[in-house]
């Protein structure tokens, strides 16, 4: 029998989709709800951690789901070994089949040491993270010092993907817990505006720059700290002042060393650590440097307390698995193309950016582990916006568009800045959307709503029905501190991969990266040349060719 069979191939899955021919398509909450006045009591579940502040409460009840299919759905889970996959994880197997690597970020934050799989580089974590945290603390405290003698007040995170979008979306989230007098920059396009405007707010005396990159190759990255390290040094001079200002973060450190960063200054980590899930290793300092070591070990311990939570629960209380397998009922029997992550809190305004590469990049897969092609869905398009701006851009369509768009609302019961009416005006608004979209509004109660004469115009009429069903996923927390972000990260991280397991695929490679990149260093050549004679000789198609011409004559001279 294969390893990894399609997840189509499995008799919970035939079953599924005789359920939602027979029934699953046609649930209705409002009747749901109404037949089972425990309906809130049966689908919601707790997290709670006993060693940090991290819990919260989990709302399934408005999916449209019964108890047949929600039995079903862990069926589903336990057929494809759901468990077992998971285990291999933890235990450190190489379960990255693609790359013969493990997948251990589990191990980053494992500071009680509970899992300690046997792998090399596991034992060097708490060195690297007692590295973080002198390095760290002696900036904040103002004992690092530039080239000048003055104490840093800027840091420039230079990374991109895994290695910026993780530290943006936490520095953004902890922004409560910030050094406020310490500037962070972060930049990751290769569009030159992005370091320029960072270097234009910044000052080579006081500014320390932070290169983030798994590989130390990534053509962004290292074009980025090329351009810094030349503004750098057109101030500073000698090059021996590099080293105060540099600091690397990287799984390769002989790259590191030819750009030029003194060993003291790198912080490493190991190749089973993926980009996208790199934010609780080194990639982690500019977090260190922003909130303090304490705060970034309490995000750590959150996370670990998820990690428990995932590894020990059993499937029917184990919050990622029912958020994953509720997102494959849509995904793959109701034909949902979409997810939406929609946060009621202003500070993880980059928390649906972050999930999109974490979860896009991790399961956006057409071939299982045993290299057959699937024959269902994958992982879905993520997107989000923190409420209540999505309410006034794209709602409309979740509410009332053609396409069935299942969304996660979280959102904290306290604020960081309880500021007059505002907390509770926007969380009414956080429990209000999950309402509406689940049980819409009738043509009956519309009419009622309506002069008589407008009750004749069925076009009026049928535009302000909301037919409802829209499935969504509630998450409450006491208040957004470090510990709680790190157990919502970890339990995302972990329903995408448990959905992963499920369709057999390897979320934890990224080969579909691959091919722009080798394309655009074929064309680079081309741009730097600037010869339009050579284009079309150059092999490509009519249309990169046109484009490319229009390129070379209208570019700057
Ligand atoms: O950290 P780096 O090696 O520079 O990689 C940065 C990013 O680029 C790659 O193309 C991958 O798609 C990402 O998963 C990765 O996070």
């Amino acid at each position: 029998m294969s390893q990894h069979p399609l997840a189509s191939s499995l008799q919970a899955w035939k079953e599924l989709e005789q359920l939602y021919a027979s029934k699953g398509k046609q649930i209705n909450l409002t009747k749901a709800f109404k037949d089972d006045p425990k309906r809130f009591e049966t689908y919601s579940r707790s997290f709670n951690s006993s060693k940090t502040d991290a819990s919260f409460l989990t709302d399934f009840s408005k999916n449209l789901i019964d108890d047949e299919i929600y039995k079903k759905l862990l069926s589903l889970a336990k057929e494809a070994k759901v468990e077992q996959q998971r285990d291999d994880m933890f235990a450190g197997k190489p379960i990255n089949s693609s790359e013969g690597r493990s997948v251990l970020h589990i191990a980053l934050r494992d500071l009680p040491q509970d899992f300690n799989p046997p792998v090399e580089g596991v034992d060097e974590v708490k060195g690297e993270l007692e590295h973080m945290k002198q390095f760290s603390e002696q900036v904040r405290n103002g004992q690092w010092k530039g080239y000048t003698g003055k104490q840093i007040d800027t840091i420039v995170n230079i990374g991109i993907g895994g290695s910026d979008l993780g530290p943006v979306m936490v520095c953004e989230a902890l922004k409560p817990y910030a050094k406020r007098d310490l500037t962070a920059h972060f930049v990751s396009n290769i569009d030159g505006t992005h370091m320029a405007e960072a270097l234009r707010a910044s000052n080579p005396e006081t500014t320390l720059f932070i290169v983030a990159s798994k590989t130390f190759t990534t053509q962004e990255t290292i074009t980025n700290a090329t351009t810094a390290r030349d503004w750098f040094l057109k101030s500073a001079g000698d090059k021996a002042h590099v080293a105060k200002h540099f600091v690397a973060l990287s799984t390769n450190v002989k790259a590191a060393t030819e750009f030029g960063i003194d060993k003291a200054n790198m912080f490493k980590f190991w190749d089973w650590v993926g980009g996208r899930y790199s934010l609780w290793s080194a990639i982690g300092l500019s977090i260190c440097l922003v909130i303090g070591y304490n705060n970034f070990e309490q995000l750590l311990l959150g996370a670990h307390e998820m990690d428990l939570h995932y590894k020990n629960t059993p499937l029917d209380k184990n919050i990622p698995v029912l958020l994953a397998l509720f997102g494959i009922w849509y995904t793959d029997f109701h034909g949902c193309q979409a997810h939406m992550l929609l946060p009621y809190d202003q500070y993880m305004c980059r928390f649906a950016d972050y999930f999109q590469q974490g979860d896009m990049e991790s399961n956006g897969k057409t071939i299982t582990k045993d290299g057959e092609r699937v024959n269902y869905e994958t992982g879905p398009i993520i997107a989000g916006q923190a409420g209540t701006n999505g309410q006034h851009a794209f709602y409309q369509e979740i509410h009332q568009g053609t396409r069935l768009i299942p969304c996660d609302f979280l959102a904290p019961a306290q604020s960081h800045n309880p500021l007059g009416p505002h907390h509770d005006i926007l969380i009414s608004n956080f429990l209000a959307q999950p309402e509406a979209l689940a049980f819409g509004k009738s043509e009956e109660e519309v009419k009622k709503e309506l002069s008589a004469q407008d009750q004749q115009n069925s076009f009026l009429v049928k535009s302000k029905i909301f037919e409802g069903n829209r499935p969504t996923n509630s998450i409450m927390f006491p208040k957004l501190t470090p510990a709680v972000l790190g157990a919502l990260i970890a339990m995302y991280e972990h329903k995408i991969a448990t959905q992963g397991f499920i369709w057999g695929i390897n979320s934890f490679d990224q080969m579909g990266v691959e091919l722009g990149k080798v394309l655009a260093k074929k064309i680079l050549p081309l741009l730097q040349g600037g010869d339009v004679s050579k284009v079309d000789g150059a092999g490509h198609d009519s249309s990169t060719s046109g484009l490319t011409k229009y390129y070379l004559t209208h570019r700057q001279k």
